[in-house]
């Protein structure tokens, strides 16, 4: 059994993709709603995929959820052999996952870290298993991402390396190994674009839409850095900025101000309807009326 620990954006995208590779998941947040919410946007996917990605047309929504207990119980892992850990992009969320994690699972399982930036070296640092601590650093939506940034930390080990590939095999996902260092490379590259682009949106140089056209058509990306922003979330932005700007010391990552005001405003991307565009129930991208 897999546990995945936070039913938010990405966690929830990890545990479709597990119960997609046939593997059994425990699917645990603090917060009823989120588990819910998870619940169903899991067999909304399900359904949208089997329309537009043929190699996932195996499994009815049913037979995936199935796969899934959804709890508000950490104790319910106890007997997991891998826990995957996508809890809010702060230490106060994360450390005392971390904490009960290492008391409450056996000896042998592997804690994989899906952080935006946090050092993995610092995050098994919570723990006394450092060698059984690795980054995996999924994409956004995960189940049609075939690629993620593999992160070992100091200590980790061959034996927790050989694991994690052979579970993201399992899931039909290959890895990109780098270096331990906060962000690594893609958020510490793509969180400096996002924050410029905020940035420009802020002091009124383009619209949102023009800036995320311009990426789009001028450079081929599939979005734009403003919907990319809608798509991982504000709030997760912000919180990845902030880690960045404490970790290197470096002006250069301080949040725009317009990204807390968002934040305050629970202007938080898809995940809230409305970000720097807004979205219908969904998904899709509706003209923006309002906010930023
Ligand atoms: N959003 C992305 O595209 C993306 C991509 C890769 C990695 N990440 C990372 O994954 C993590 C989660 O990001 P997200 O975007 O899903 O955030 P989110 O805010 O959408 O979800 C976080 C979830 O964690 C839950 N949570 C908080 N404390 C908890 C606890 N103690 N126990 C159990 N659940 C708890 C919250 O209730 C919430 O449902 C962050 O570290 C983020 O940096 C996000």
């Amino acid at each position: 059994m897999i546990g995945v620990v936070g039913a938010g954006t990405i966690g929830t995208g990890v545990a479709q993709s597990l119960a997609q590779a046939e593997h059994k998941v425990v699917l645990v947040d603090t917060s009823a709603d989120a588990l819910d919410r998870a619940r169903v946007e899991i067999g909304r996917a399900v359904r949208f995929q089997r329309l537009v990605a043929p190699k996932l047309r195996t499994y009815t929504p049913a037979e995936v959820l199935d796969r899934i207990t959804f709890t508000q119980e950490l104790d319910e892992l106890a007997t997991a052999s891998v826990v995957i850990e996508n809890v809010s992009e702060t230490w106060s969320a994360k450390e005392p996952v971390y904490r009960a994690l290492d008391r409450i699972c056996e000896p042998g399982c592997v804690f994989v870290v899906n952080t935006s930036c946090f050092p993995i070296t610092d995050v098994a640092a919570l723990t006394g298993r450092p060698g059984q601590v690795i980054g995996l650093h999924f994409m956004n939506p995960v189940p049609l991402k075939p690629v993620v940034e593999l992160i070992p930390g100091w200590h980790t080990t061959t034996a927790t390396i050989e694991a994690a590939r052979s579970l993201l095999a399992s899931m039909g996902k290959t890895a990109i190994t780098v270096n331990d260092s906060p962000g690594f490379v893609s958020n510490r590259v793509l969180m400096l674009t996002i924050n410029e682009a905020a940035f420009c949106r802020a002091e009124g140089i383009a619209s949102a839409e023009a800036i995320d056209e311009l990426f789009k058509r001028c450079f081929g990306h599939e979005m734009g850095p403003l919907e990319t922003a809608d798509l991982i979330g504000v709030d997760t932005i912000l919180h990845s900025l902030e880690v960045l700007h404490e970790r290197f010391g470096d002006s250069k990552y301080r949040p725009c101000p317009l990204l807390r005001t968002m934040v305050a405003a629970g202007l938080l991307g898809r995940k809230s309807g409305a970000g720097f565009h807004h979205y219908g129930i969904t998904g899709d991208r509706r003209p923006a009326t309002q906010g930023a």
